[in-house]
């Protein structure tokens, strides 16, 4: 199962899971006049980043929305980096956030698990419920892929919908993560954790507490560190005996160049220096 990769990853390198969602305004400008094309643009960037954290780092999470805004150019550059890291033995999440009737699934399913854009674990929004993540999940059972199930996002308007009380007198991110503990349940890797986790923003330390202790069985995808003002004490409680999650942090990471006024030329070596003390961060408090 893909989870005990994941899990290995943890115990060995950290829970940081850099995020690549690279914004062309986050490049460096002399890379920009580098290059006449924005895949190369971008991918020099992401290469950078990738080769510079990867001691730190248990894995990468790619925000499709950041090459899709660039076209054709940003899709090719979003391919040339998940070959990259899959070159370099990563572990790649693409984060789709996909949802759709079981028809359309099984295409999405084939799009972001086979082929051009291949990738260990996808992002699925559980809006259109259960038979929505039902294509996907031969993938799981089959071919060593994973999913993270939104459940209770890091947003502020979280609240307007998964906070909304069910029939049963519980919040619908309630609902929704005991249904995917549920279904993961018959995905479970050698390590106790399902190959289908949860994402749980770090930017609501209560909930997250209470979704740790009765989701045994749950990974975590935690976003919300760094730009969105999660800390180190924040993710804490989703965490489990040292493992059970993996930590966003994308603007953080990438910009951290821009933030301490440093040489444009280094961005790779503050992205290095900043993803290194998340991970020391993470560890002192867990
Ligand atoms: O609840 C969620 C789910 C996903 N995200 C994604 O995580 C990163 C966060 O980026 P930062 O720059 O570290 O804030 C981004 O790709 C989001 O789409 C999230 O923030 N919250």
């Amino acid at each position: 199962m893909i989870i005990d990769r994941l899990y290995e990853a943890v115990e060995s390198k950290g829970h940081v899971c850099v995020g690549l969602d690279t914004d062309l305004s986050y490049i460096p400008e002399f890379l920009l006049k580098k290059h006449t094309n924005i895949s190369d643009v971008i991918f020099e960037f992401n290469k950078t980043i990738v080769d510079s954290t990867a001691d730190y780092a248990s894995c990468f999470k790619v925000q499709i929305a950041y090459y899709e805004a660039y076209g054709l150019e940003g899709l090719l550059a979003y391919k040339k980096t998940l070959d990259y890291l899959r070159e370099k033995k990563e572990i790649i999440i693409a984060d789709i956030k996909r949802g759709d009737i079981s028809k359309t699934a099984e295409m999405y399913a084939k799009g972001h698990f086979e082929g051009d854009f291949e990738s260990d674990f996808i992002t699925l929004s559980p809006y259109m419920g259960l038979d929505s993540i039902e294509p996907y999940l031969d993938y799981v059972k089959n071919k060593e892929k994973g999913l993270f199930v939104l459940v209770r996002t890091s947003n502020e308007g979280a609240k307007d919908i998964q906070f909304i009380d069910t029939a049963e007198g519980e919040k619908i991110y309630t609902t929704v993560g005991k249904k995917i503990q549920t279904l993961g349940e018959n995905y479970l890797g050698k390590c106790g954790y399902s190959s289908i986790g949860g994402v749980v923003g770090c930017t609501h330390a209560d909930e997250g507490r209470e979704m740790r202790k009765t989701h045994d069985k749950t990974f975590f995808l935690i976003p919300g560190y760094g730009a969105q003002g999660g800390g180190a004490d924040d993710v804490a409680p989703l965490l489990r005996d040292g493992n059970g999650g993996v930590v966003n942090s994308s603007r953080g990471i990438l910009l951290a160049y821009k933030k301490a006024d440093g040489k444009p030329e280094e961005f790779g070596a503050y992205a290095r220096e900043e993803a290194k003390k998340m991970k020391e961060a993470i560890g002192n408090v867990i």
